[in-house]
């Protein structure tokens, strides 16, 4: 389908791939998340910042010389890339998947920093949000949006530790599925949610 042919909306028509932007763009998304890893982490001199300017400058003109639209680009559309290969997103590994829910492994990382060693709530949710629409999706076939998700936090969750997250579907009516989730470190509870999607009509943005 094209631009053109396009009705608008979310579409179900994402070109989902494993070889877009070649065998070495995992490896690529991984520098990139280790930049932003660096750079939250960095005392740079101001000798340093003038140099990284004009370094990031180079690089900024490389890639807006090759952006291209949602539905085409590897980032976020590469299923065997962690977290589909989209830095905007915590990156984690699907574990297993099915209609009844999802099993991942997460980490984060200095890039992610609340506070005191930390992860930022606001990136807990982030993971639950994704982790959910999946869920939604596998559970209708459909693209599904949130209508409402609410977090408990429910002890500290560390940075650089490998979390589970754990998702189910727990009622379908209609339109609505009703989701809940969990990230543990081992045995421990770090948050939990639960959270109301909403199957996307045909065309509905
Ligand atoms: C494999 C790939 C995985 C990708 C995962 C990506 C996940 C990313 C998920 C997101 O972050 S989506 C972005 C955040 N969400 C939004 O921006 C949604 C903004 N809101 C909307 O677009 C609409 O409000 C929404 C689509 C959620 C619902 O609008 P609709 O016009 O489609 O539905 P409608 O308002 O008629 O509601 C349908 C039913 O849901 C109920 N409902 C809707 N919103 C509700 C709500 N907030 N609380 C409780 N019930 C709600 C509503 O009462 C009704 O119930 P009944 O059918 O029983 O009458």
């Amino acid at each position: 389908m094209t631009d053109e042919q396009h009705e608008g909306g979310f579409r179900t028509d994402m070109a989902i791939s494993v070889d877009k932007g070649g065998p070495r763009y995992g490896e690529f998304v991984e520098s990139a998340r280790l930049f932003m890893d660096r750079v939250r982490a960095a005392m740079p001199t101001e000798e340093l910042v003038d140099d990284l300017i004009d370094e990031l400058a180079t690089i900024n003109a490389k890639l807006e010389a090759v952006a291209i639209d949602e539905w085409n680009s590897p980032s976020g559309t590469r299923i065997d890339l962690p977290a589909r290969g989209n830095i905007t997103l915590p990156p984690y590994l699907v574990n297993r998947a099915d209609a009844t829910g999802v099993d991942a492994t997460l980490r984060f990382t200095r890039f992610h920093l609340g506070g005191n060693n930390a992860a930022h709530g606001g990136y807990i949710g982030t993971a639950f949000d994704d982790l959910l629409g999946m869920t939604g999706a596998l559970a209708t076939g459909k693209v599904t949006r949130t209508a409402y998700l609410t977090v408990n936090y429910r002890s500290i969750t560390p940075l650089y530790t490998d979390l589970s997250v754990t998702t189910q579907v727990t009622k379908v009516d209609g339109r609505k599925i009703f989701v809940a989730a969990q990230m543990r470190d081992g045995d421990r509870l770090c948050a939990e949610a639960d959270g109301l999607f909403i199957a996307l009509n045909p065309g509905q943005p």
